[in-house]
């Protein structure tokens, strides 16, 4: 039994602990059927604050045990013990949770403590007001109180307790097999690809006479960065040596000193993203408009808990969201500029960034070799050298969408076992071993989602497991070729595009009747 902090009150019934984070706005959360109050540690979190804080009034105890080191489990986080969970077996109202999910995430402060953006009014209605006026958000924070929330009904409560039962099997199985144990070689094996294509494109570039010759180092280059990504994914989930400081290092030198990316930006949203995966309202990944819009529901203009504004469907979104099967390609070919500028607003704006300085060091290095290289560069040749180099990542960027752009968006609420969420939102590409190289790991991404801390070249490993773990428990893997998987998610974004499409031009008839109507 864990020793009791000052908060300590032995026993905390359901309707406690909503009452204590609604009204004392207390950050507990539970974790092994045992009550943690995190208030203190929120902004200390390697983890960041905003991943406790989606977690707030909830059971935590997968992701928790999915994203921490043993001695976080066994040892830290007993400092913040402060009772017994009782569950009194009495249905909490979805009602309760959302608010205590706004109380908690709305950092700014909503001040009639309305819940915020719940998006479950039925898709026309949401189509039907963005009809009436579509360049104006129809979703505001208090007409989405109106709305319900995910509610545990759709669960069969039992069937998820069997999934979390045989999820917790399932990894200490992997555990037993030594999946979580990094095996050093393949970093070898990764530094001498990585490092052959930098020198390549060091070498063409400086010794290069012809466009041929420039344009390779340029390919070079982005296969570089393509695949220096995967081993700074590694490093930002500690996923290398499991050492906090030694792989922020890592992650450190491999984002910003080779990629110019910010590791702090990228750990940030990214925890986030696995805690809340395809949530629209909270994924940051999913958050891409004017762009991308892979929910209906985006054209209410929701309120992203991640980037604490609302996410307005304006008329720019209303206009590319209709050609976003079109646009994807070409849009994510760009996303690397796009992840510049949000590195270096991380840096400037977050107000607690862990290796700032080192960040800001390694990224202004960063721009002075770039530079350095673009001088030995034709000037004619500038231009295409930086777009064909930038655009070589497209590869990533459509690696990572595709693992959950195609799937679920639902909200199914806190009851969902946090194996099931896991496997409902993620896609996994099917792949030759010999071409694992080039996918970095990231086709494993449902594998990757269900355990975060098994280093990426062990993952193919744990498919077989996850193959028969989902058999066992009757949840479908969506596992399928990069083509057929493409193909998924251009489906989904089509079945959005051509909603707003429609959309757009009853919107547009309204208005022109309307014109006619003043101007008759
Ligand atoms: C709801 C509760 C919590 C959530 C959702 C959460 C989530 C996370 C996440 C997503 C990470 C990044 C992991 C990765 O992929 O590498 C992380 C790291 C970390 N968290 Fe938490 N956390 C929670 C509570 C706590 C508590 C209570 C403690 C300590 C008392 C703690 C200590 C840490 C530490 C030390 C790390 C760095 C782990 C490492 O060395 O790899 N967390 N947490």
């Amino acid at each position: 039994m864990p020793s009791k902090s000052k908060y300590a009150s032995d026993y905390i019934t359901a309707q406690e602990l909503n009452r204590r984070i609604n009204e004392q706005n207390q950050a507990l959360v539970i974790y092994a059927k045992k009550v943690y109050r995190l208030d203190k540690w929120l902004k200390f979190h390697p983890g960041g604050e905003l991943a406790i804080r989606h977690m707030i009034g909830k059971d935590a105890t997968d992701a928790i045990n999915a994203f921490h080191p043993d001695y976080v489990k066994t040892k830290n986080i007993h400092t913040f013990y402060i009772g017994e969970y009782v569950d009194e077996d009495v249905h909490i109202p979805s009602a309760n949770t959302d608010s205590v999910k706004t109380l908690t995430l709305n950092k700014k402060g909503n001040p009639d403590n309305t819940p915020v953006n719940n998006i479950t009014k039925p898709i026309l209605s949401a189509i039907s007001s963005s009809i009436t006026s579509p360049s104006t958000p129809s979703t505001t924070i208090s007409s989405a109180s109106q709305s319900t929330q995910p509610s545990d009904a759709k669960l069969d409560l039992i069937h998820q307790a069997r999934i979390t039962k045989a999820y917790r099997e399932l990894d200490a199985r992997i555990r037993s097999k030594g999946l979580y144990k990094t095996h050093y070689i393949n970093y070898v094996y990764e530094m001498i690809r990585f490092g052959t294509l930098f020198a390549l494109a060091w070498y063409f570039a400086l010794t290069g006479t012809s466009t041929l010759h420039f344009l390779t180092s340029a390919v070079c280059l982005g296969a570089f960065w393509h695949q220096i990504a995967f081993t700074a994914h590694d490093a930002g989930h500690n996923g290398i040596t499991h050492s906090l400081p030694v792989d922020g290092f890592i992650g450190v030198m491999t984002a910003d000193l080779c990629g110019g990316l910010s590791m702090g930006w990228w750990k940030k949203s990214h925890y986030v993203h696995h805690l809340v995966t395809n949530e629209i309202e909270h994924d940051p990944d999913l958050q891409q408009l004017p762009f991308f819009a892979v929910s209906i529901n985006f054209v209410k203009s929701i309120y992203s808990s991640y980037y604490e504004r609302i996410l307005h469907f304006d008329r720019a979104a209303a206009f590319f969201v209709q050609f976003q099967h079109f646009l994807y390609y070409p849009v994510l070919a760009f996303g690397r500029f796009n992840l510049y500028f949000l590195s270096i607003s991380h840096i400037i704006n977050e107000e607690r960034v862990a290796f700032r300085k080192l960040e800001l060091f390694s990224m202004g290095l960063y721009w002075m070799w770039f530079s350095y290289l673009l001088s030995h560069i034709p000037y004619s040749l500038i231009i295409p050298y930086i777009l064909i180099s930038h655009m070589i990542t497209v590869l990533l960027h459509i690696q990572i969408t595709l693992s959950h752009y195609g799937m679920s968006t639902e909200e199914l609420g806190p009851k969902e076992a946090f194996a099931a969420k896991m496997l409902r939102t993620s896609m996994d590409v099917d792949c030759p071993k010999w071409l694992d190289w080039l996918h970095g790991g990231l086709q494993f991404q449902t594998i990757h989602h269900l355990f975060p801390r098994v280093p990426r070249h062990n993952l193919r490993e744990c498919q077989q497991y996850v193959r028969e773990f989902c058999k066992e428990v009757g949840i479908e893997y969506h596992c399928y070729g990069f083509v057929k998987s493409n193909g998924i998610v251009l489906d989904a974004l089509k079945d959005v595009a051509n909603q707003v499409s429609l959309m757009n031009k009853v919107a547009k008839g309204i208005a022109e009747k309307e014109l006619r109507h003043v101007s008759g």
